[in-house]
């Protein structure tokens, strides 16, 4: 059977790639952003609401999906995409990341980790074997293997270690794995804010040969200029006809610079997570709609914006909804800006085919500095 998973370079600018992912579930227009479906949904959005706004693909969780509804139960189910309605691509975290983050009494040995819920307190264990195996009883397209992701500013010996025990653990996913046809296990690079190791970590998970590679253990507290530095030293040591993941990536600038250093999907619960708490994402920056400043502020958030959360509804009617603390806040302002993220996506592909991608860099950081 021929490989049902492939990227295809379209057109570089500088380190930047145009690219897309083929899968039986569909195509991913790459650079990507990809919005965080926690347990089987977007918050505050419909599926195909998500669909419209150009997201080729979304991500579950691992970690929320196993302790409810249960991957065995999900798996009788049909798997996520029957669940949630979305037919195309879906990616699963490894579910190592939300333990570290989420789960209480946790324990972390060679062999995994141990913990218990944060809704019920039963104990479970999550092994480099198991997180692949639920991860196929969710039907997941793009699997991430169990890593260990240490937050920053951390000790170069715990950097060096959990960057080890992670490239183990990916020697024991992809071995779990083994051959699926038209579906990926990523390797997930390690190595903190220390280029080296991230070099040995990248070249380590080359030599495994995957179907693609994500950047992790960034977005953990480190300047953004320590992130794109580890970026710098990773992206080149990584196959070029590969996919890369920047995990848990981020901010519209964020974005715009990674992209720049060779990075080709994202996610992120930013706009999603910012939606609900009254915060926009517009073109000209973001604006906080809690702010008495837009009480009576007829204008939209962006009257050229093909949107209607956008285009239709007045700032102030916006922020009296966020005052009132109207369910339709969370939906308008969620829908706003993963509007605003997806029309950002295609601004940089089209930037990346046209070869003008960094003068797009320079024009969307003026539009976000002139505010209004
Ligand atoms: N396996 C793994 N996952 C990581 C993640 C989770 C990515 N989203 C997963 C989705 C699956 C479902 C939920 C999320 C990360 N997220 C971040 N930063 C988020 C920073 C942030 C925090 C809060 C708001 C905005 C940004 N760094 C990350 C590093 C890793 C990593 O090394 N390994």
């Amino acid at each position: 059977m021929s490989d049902q998973f492939t990227f295809r370079l379209l057109a570089t600018d500088g380190d930047a790639r145009r690219g897309e992912i083929s899968m039986p579930r569909g195509t991913i227009r790459t650079p990507a952003f990809m919005p965080v479906g926690t347990g089987g949904t977007v918050k505050a959005m419909y599926m195909d609401q998500v669909r419209e706004l150009g997201a080729d693909i979304i991500l579950g969780n691992t970690y929320h999906l196993m302790l409810r509804p249960g991957a065995e139960r999900m798996a009788r189910l049909g798997g996520l995409h029957e669940f949630a309605r979305w037919p195309w691509p879906i990616l699963t975290d490894s579910g190592g990341f939300q333990v570290m983050s989420l789960a209480q009494l946790r324990k972390l040995t060679e062999k995994g980790v141990t913990f218990k819920s944060h809704i019920d307190g039963v104990a479970y264990e999550m092994t480099p074997e198991r997180s692949i195996e639920i991860q196929g009883l969710l039907d997941s397209d793009i699997q991430m293997q169990l890593d260990e992701c240490v937050a920053l500013p951390a000790e170069p010996a715990e950097i060096e270690r959990a960057m080890e025990l992670s490239l183990r653990w990916a020697e024991r996913c992809k071995t779990a794995f083994g051959d699926q046809p038209g579906k990926a296990m990523f390797g997930i690079v390690q190595g903190g804010d220390i280029a080296a190791l991230r070099v040995r970590s990248a070249e380590a998970l080359k030599a495994m040969d995957l179907k693609g590679y994500a950047v992790g253990g960034l977005a953990v507290g480190e300047p953004q200029s320590v992130m794109l530095e580890m970026l710098e030293a990773t992206c080149p040591v990584l196959p070029a006809e590969k996919p890369r993941y920047l995990m848990g990536v981020g901010t519209p600038d964020d974005i715009v610079k990674s992209v720049m250093r060779g990075i080709d999907m994202f996610d992120c619960v930013m706009p999603t997570r910012a939606g609900r708490h009254g915060l926009a994402y517009t073109r000209h920056g973001k604006i906080n709609l809690k702010n008495a400043r837009h009480a009576e502020d007829p204008r939209p958030l962006d009257e050229e914006s093909a949107c209607p959360a956008a285009r239709d509804y007045s700032r102030a009617y916006l922020h009296h909804l966020v005052k009132s603390g109207e369910n339709l806040a969370g939906m308008l302002l969620t829908w706003n800006n993963l509007s605003y993220y997806q029309d950002l996506m295609q601004g940089i592909r089209d930037a990346i085919e046209a070869g003008r991608m960094a003068d797009f860099a320079t024009e969307t950081a003026e539009q976000w500095a002139r505010g209004d």
